[in-house]
Order: structure tokens, then C-alpha cells, then sequence
């Protein structure tokens, strides 16, 4: 029996890119090299939206969270293809409606598929060619498997997941524990330290998860104790970057400006603990790490107070 894999699919798809950040860029790589057409639309960019959305076959947003809602609109007014499928790449919250980017793009297009791509996916890595996977979720499977057809190769494994709310949570929620791990890194609190972090980091964010809709053992699979394993221990992954750099005693102001690309994990957090005080869902990590954002803590404040817990049963 033959058991090489076919990719990519007989027929090439346009992909029409939202975003030409270090994300969207990498994933357009992906798929050319998979031989399909690409074309790119940013604000910055001389294709017109018009262009890009009209031919697409596949509508990908790699916009971060602040442009999801501006671009989605403007989408909506010029009419994608009746058949054309809109993948997500964005981790981020909503801050006017808590939702998710897949959430936000499914209310204004309900006719047609959302697919939501996350997992551990650091993109520099991708771009010198370094092998890893990454889920597709929809709740379309038809969708999802084009989807996964059209990015797989030897270096990009995909897989599907019927559970999209999940594996976006999972890659949107990790940001905060990134965050959370920068800072106990650049503390030095060793490895112990930073396994519980991460253990009840998971915890945390399974709780969250579960409450607002999603399967519980999506998130132990790579978009979410996945992508938590690569961001929380990557000087790669900006929101780590920004934990750390936190722990060096610089502010946020001095820290955005100066990173390559967007730290989602920053704005999440914000969103997060709105949404956790509402529904009054216990978040002690990201609770901290929304004080030491607010600057009205400091890193080594953080750590005591979550020490300093009342104990309780793991
Ligand atoms: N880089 C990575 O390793 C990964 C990133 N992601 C996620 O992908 C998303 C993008 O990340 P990344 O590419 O790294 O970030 P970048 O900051 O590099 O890119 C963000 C993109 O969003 C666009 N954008 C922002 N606001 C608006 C707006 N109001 N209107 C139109 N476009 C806007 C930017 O346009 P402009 O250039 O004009 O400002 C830019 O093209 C984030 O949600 C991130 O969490 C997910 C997996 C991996
Ligand atoms: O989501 C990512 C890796 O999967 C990228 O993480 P950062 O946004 O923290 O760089």
C-alpha cells in the first residue's frame, strides 16, 4: 500500500490575505510554496480590498484583534464570493464585545464557513522552514479539510478540529500566561517555578474555556497546552517578551514600540478579566498579570501574591 501523502490539492486555490503582518506574510509563504496564489491586502499595501476579497477562493485574516472589526466591516460591504471560505489567524479578544475574532467574522458572515487556524506557531521559526503543526477548526468539515489540504506540506502538519471556540481560546488565552512567563523567567524563578506557572496556567484557562463554550480536551491539544508549551518558553513569542521584559524593570511604554509585531496578550488580558468579573470566574494568574499591566504592581508583588493564596485541593 502507498502511504504517501497527497499535498496539496489537485485544484490551486486563490487565497485573498487580510493583513500583511509577520503572520499573515509566513502563511502566505505556506501555501505558496504549496503552489497556490496568493494575494496580499494591508493598509499599507497598493492592492485594493475590492481586488483581493472579490478573487479569493480562501479570505484569511491575519489582522490583529484592533483591526478585526474595522476590516470585517469593509469585507462585508464589498461581498465575498458565495463560496469562498474565511479563515481565521488572529488570537485576540474583542474589548467592544468580549468575542473572539472567529466569533466576530461567523455574526457577520452566518451564510458561510469561519475556520479558525491556531497552534504552536511561532512564525520565525516557520519562515526558515522548521517543521510544525497546527489545527484548522470549523464547524464546517468540508470547509476545514479544504483548509488543511491547502496549507499541509513535509514542514506544516494540519489537522482538523470540529471544535473552533476551543482552539481559538487555547491560542488566545496562552497569551496571558506568555506574559506571566516572561516574568518568571526574567526573575529567574527556576524550572519549578515555572511548571507550576504553566500547570495552573492550563487550569486557568481550561476554566475559563469550558464556561464559555468549549471542549475541555481541546485544550490539551496543540492550540492549547500546544501553543502554551512553544510561547510560554520562546524569547520568540512577544507576549513572553514583554513578561520579561517587565521583570526587568522597563514599562510598557518602553516596551511596545520597540517589538516585532503585535502582543495580543496585552489587550486580552484587559478583555479577560472584564469578562471574568462578570461571570465571576476565578482567573488569580491572569488577574495578576492584569495589575502588573495596569502597573500597579510589581512583578515580585505578583509572585507573593500568588503564593500567598489561601491553600486549597490542587
Ligand atoms: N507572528 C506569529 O508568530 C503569530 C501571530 N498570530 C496572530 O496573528 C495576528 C497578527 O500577528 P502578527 O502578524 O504577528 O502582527 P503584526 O503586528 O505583524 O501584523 C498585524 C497586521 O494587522 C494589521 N492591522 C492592525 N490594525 C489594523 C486595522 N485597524 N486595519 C487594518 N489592518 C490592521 C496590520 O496592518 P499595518 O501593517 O497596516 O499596521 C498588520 O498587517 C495576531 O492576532 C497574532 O496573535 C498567530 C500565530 C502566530
Ligand atoms: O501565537 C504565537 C505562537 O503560536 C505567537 O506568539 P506571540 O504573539 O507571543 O509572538
Amino acid at each position: 500500500m502507498d502511504n504517501t501523502p497527497t499535498f496539496p490539492p489537485t485544484k490551486p486555490q486563490t487565497l485573498g490575505i487580510l493583513g500583511a503582518g509577520v503572520w499573515g506574510r509566513t502563511l502566505g509563504q505556506l501555501v505558496s510554496q504549496n503552489g497556490h496564489r496568493v494575494e496580499y491586502w494591508s493598509r499599507r499595501g497598493d492592492r485594493s480590498l475590492e481586488e483581493v476579497v472579490t478573487g479569493a477562493d480562501i479570505l484569511l485574516s491575519a489582522v490583529s484583534m484592533k483591526g478585526v472589526a474595522p476590516v470585517l466591516s469593509q469585507v462585508k460591504a464589498i461581498g465575498p464570493g458565495a463560496d469562498t471560505i474565511i479563515v481565521t489567524a488572529t488570537k485576540g479578544l474583542d474589548p467592544q464585545t468580549t468575542c473572539t475574532a472567529a466569533q466576530l467574522w461567523q455574526r457577520a458572515f452566518s451564510d458561510r464557513p469561519v475556520v479558525v487556524l491556531a497552534g504552536p506557531n511561532l512564525s520565525k521559526e516557520i519562515q526558515q522552514g522548521l517543521p510544525a503543526a497546527t489545527v484548522v477548526a470549523s464547524h464546517d468539515e468540508i470547509a476545514a479539510t479544504l483548509v488543511q489540504e491547502v496549507f499541509s506540506s513535509s514542514n506544516f502538519r494540519v489537522y482538523t478540529n470540529p471544535d473552533p471556540l476551543g482552539v481559538e481560546l487555547g491560542g488566545t488565552l496562552k497569551n496571558v500566561m506568555a506574559i506571566a512567563s516572561g516574568v518568571c523567567d526574567g526573575l529567574q524563578l527556576g524550572t519549578n517555578a515555572k511548571a507550576a506557572l504553566l500547570t495552573r496556567g492550563l487550569t486557568e484557562i481550561i476554566r475559563i474555556g469550558t464556561h464559555w463554550g468549549a471542549q475541555m480536551e481541546t485544550f490539551y491539544g496543540l492550540s492549547g497546552l500546544g501553543d502554551l508549551l512553544a510561547t510560554c518558553n520562546s524569547p520568540l513569542s512577544r507576549n513572553y517578551q514583554v513578561g520579561y521584559q517587565l521583570a526587568q524593570g522597563k514599562t510598557l511604554a518602553e516596551i511596545l514600540p520597540n517589538l516585532e509585531g503585535t502582543a495580543e496578550g496585552v489587550n486580552t488580558t484587559q478583555v479577560l478579566i472584564q469578562r471574568a468579573k462578570t461571570l465571576e470566574i476565578s482567573v488569580p494568574i491572569s488577574y495578576q498579570v492584569h495589575q502588573l499591566l495596569e502597573g500597579q504592581i510589581t512583578p515580585k508583588d505578583a509572585v507573593e501574591a500568588l503564593m500567598l493564596r489561601d491553600i486549597k485541593p490542587e
